[in-house]
């Protein structure tokens, strides 16, 4: 039987609670300030693939919807990553954390030393947007619904443990603070409103799930990557190279 609305936002919520990346070890190591420098690097290189992509996902979206209204809702995503005039966009705040760490911000956004398995992930999510039904593709978008509290505790453990943290090493994430809830809110509500049997609640729970397993895979490969034993695979960033100007001799 289809569930009532209350009843399928709850488990759209449990599958938050079981499966988002909050609970990933990775997240654990960084934000009690157990990483190393090039550890913290690592994850600003592999994530920035991430962010880059993410803009390109909601323009493969909105390539979709005949809707108007609803391209009009959408399209502030892109310019929360983009930016636009008055604001420079979550890709250029995000390289301003790569700077604070030390990196060389054009090695970064080159996107050459991210691991296979995150390109493989991030790259997945880009298709399944482009591929699968509108539902399911807003539906994988709701793992946003829980990324606030993450984002919250990323500032507050970076901060208390990390020299390179302050406002404006952090202000990407500040930022998601107050664009995120618009984006789940809006989100959600489509959701419950669209997914109106039980097939399609399904759908929408499955495609949640694959996002949780496309954020799950990224720590994973990092993981394995750059925390002990390491394991780089080929091609990948190798600590201590590509830093910014000065950085030679930092760890
Ligand atoms: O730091 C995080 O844990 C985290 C997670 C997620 C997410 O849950 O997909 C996003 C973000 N951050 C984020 O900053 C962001 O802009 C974003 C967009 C989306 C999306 O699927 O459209 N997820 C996320």
């Amino acid at each position: 039987m289809t569930q009532t609305k209350a009843e399928f936002e709850a488990r759209l919520r449990q599958i938050g609670a079981e499966r988002y990346h909050d609970k990933h070890p990775f997240h654990h190591l960084l934000h009690s300030g157990g990483c190393t420098p090039d550890q913290v690097r690592a994850w600003v290189i592999n994530r920035y693939y991430y962010q880059s992509r993410i803009p390109m996902k909601d323009a493969a979206f909105m390539s979709r919807v005949e809707d108007p209204a609803l391209r009009r809702a959408w399209r502030s995503r892109i310019e929360d990553h983009d930016g636009t005039t008055e604001n420079e966009g979550g890709i250029a705040r995000w390289l301003r954390l790569a700077d604070a760490v030390g990196l060389d911000r054009d090695y970064v956004a080159s996107a050459e030393g991210v691991l296979p398995a995150t390109r493989f992930a991030v790259d997945a999510y880009v298709r399944f947007v482009r591929d699968e039904t509108l539902l399911e593709a807003v539906a994988a978008s709701l793992t946003e619904l829980f990324a606030p509290k993450i984002h919250a505790q990323r500032i507050e453990g970076l901060l208390a443990n990390y020299a390179f943290a302050d406002d404006s090493s952090l202000s990407y994430f500040k930022k998601r603070l107050t664009e995120a809830p618009k984006d789940v809110a809006f989100g959600l509500s489509s959701v419950l409103d669209r997914a109106d049997t039980l097939e399609k609640q399904d759908a929408a729970a499955k495609a949640l799930i694959f996002k949780t397993d496309v954020l799950w895979s990224q720590l994973d490969a990092l993981h394995s990557a750059y925390v002990d034993p390491a394991r780089i695979p080929p091609g990948a960033w190798q600590p201590g190279t590509y830093l910014a100007p000065g950085m030679a001799h930092a760890s």
